[in-house]
């Protein structure tokens, strides 16, 4: 096996006083699909924030113990996180464009990296739409609002604006939960063709969604990691008890 991508060592997180990561060691090979599973408020998407320190954003967070992204300790106090956010870039779950054209909310990056080559940056917005797999729905219609395009179509858009400034590492905060399932569905195939090249972190409710996409599940109950694995093991053999209750609805 090769080095981790990003690993996370006894990672502790509090919100004020209460205690929301119980001291999680998790970590993730290059490549692939990995999805974070669990019950609501178990502290998925507060661990999902703390991998490009989206949680600094946030009052009175306390953060202990180690999160590395390849041989950096990202909260380190000489860490770039403009850099960091750079590499580990993050999709919502409501879509985010901003209120101006689709070739501007792709390039936004790019120009704030400083970027003005017109070649580069209409390059970086074809090769962007078309990994995210909206190029073909927009590319006659570039200077279009953002806004004016379906929910779906938005999302790759802010798909795409994240691959244009060429991450190694996908977060992703319930990316079709606020989506049709048609839409959903042409998003989980973008995330299966993306795997390919990119290490993709997913929070999902959605255990078929899991089941479908990800390459291995981690399983988190009450600011703990229960158990991670390959995803057909945590599903159809999971060894943790509270697993096994958790995906066979119990509860949850
Ligand atoms: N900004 C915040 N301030 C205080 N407490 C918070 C904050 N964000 C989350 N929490 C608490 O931390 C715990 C974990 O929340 P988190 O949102 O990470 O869970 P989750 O598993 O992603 O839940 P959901 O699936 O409902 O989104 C919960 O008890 C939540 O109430």
């Amino acid at each position: 096996m090769t080095e981790p991508i990003i690993t996370t060592d006894n990672l502790h997180l509090f919100y004020g006083k209460k205690e929301a990561l119980k001291g999680i060691d998790l970590s993730f090979q290059e490549r692939g699909i990995t999805a974070l599973i669990g019950p609501s408020g178990c502290g998925k998407s507060t661990y999902l924030r703390c991998l490009n320190r989206m949680n600094d954003l946030i009052d009175d967070v306390t953060i202990t113990g180690n999160v590395m992204f390849r041989d950096q300790n990202i909260y380190a106090p000489d860490t770039d996180v403009v850099a960091l956010r750079k590499e580990v870039g993050m999709v919502f779950q409501q879509p985010n464009p901003f209120p101006f054209s689709i070739y501007e909310n792709v390039i936004y990056g790019l120009r704030l990296a400083g970027v003005k080559d017109k070649q580069k940056l209409d390059e970086a917005v074809e090769r962007s739409l078309r990994q995210a797999a909206v190029w073909d729905e927009v590319k006659d219609d570039l200077q279009k609002n953002a806004l004016e395009l379906s929910g779906g179509q938005q999302q790759r858009v802010c798909i795409a604006r994240v691959l244009a400034v060429s991450p190694s590492v996908l977060l992703l905060d319930e990316p079709t939960s606020a989506l049709d399932p048609v839409s959903s569905h042409v998003i989980e195939e973008t995330l299966l063709q993306l795997r390919y090249d990119y290490t993709i972190i997913t929070v999902t409710h959605n255990l078929q969604q899991a089941s479908r996409i990800a390459d291995r599940t981690a399983f988190f109950l009450q600011g703990e990691l229960i158990e991670t694995n390959d995803t057909k093991k945590i599903f159809m053999a999971p060894e943790k008890q509270e697993t096994q209750d958790y995906i066979s609805g119990r509860f949850g």
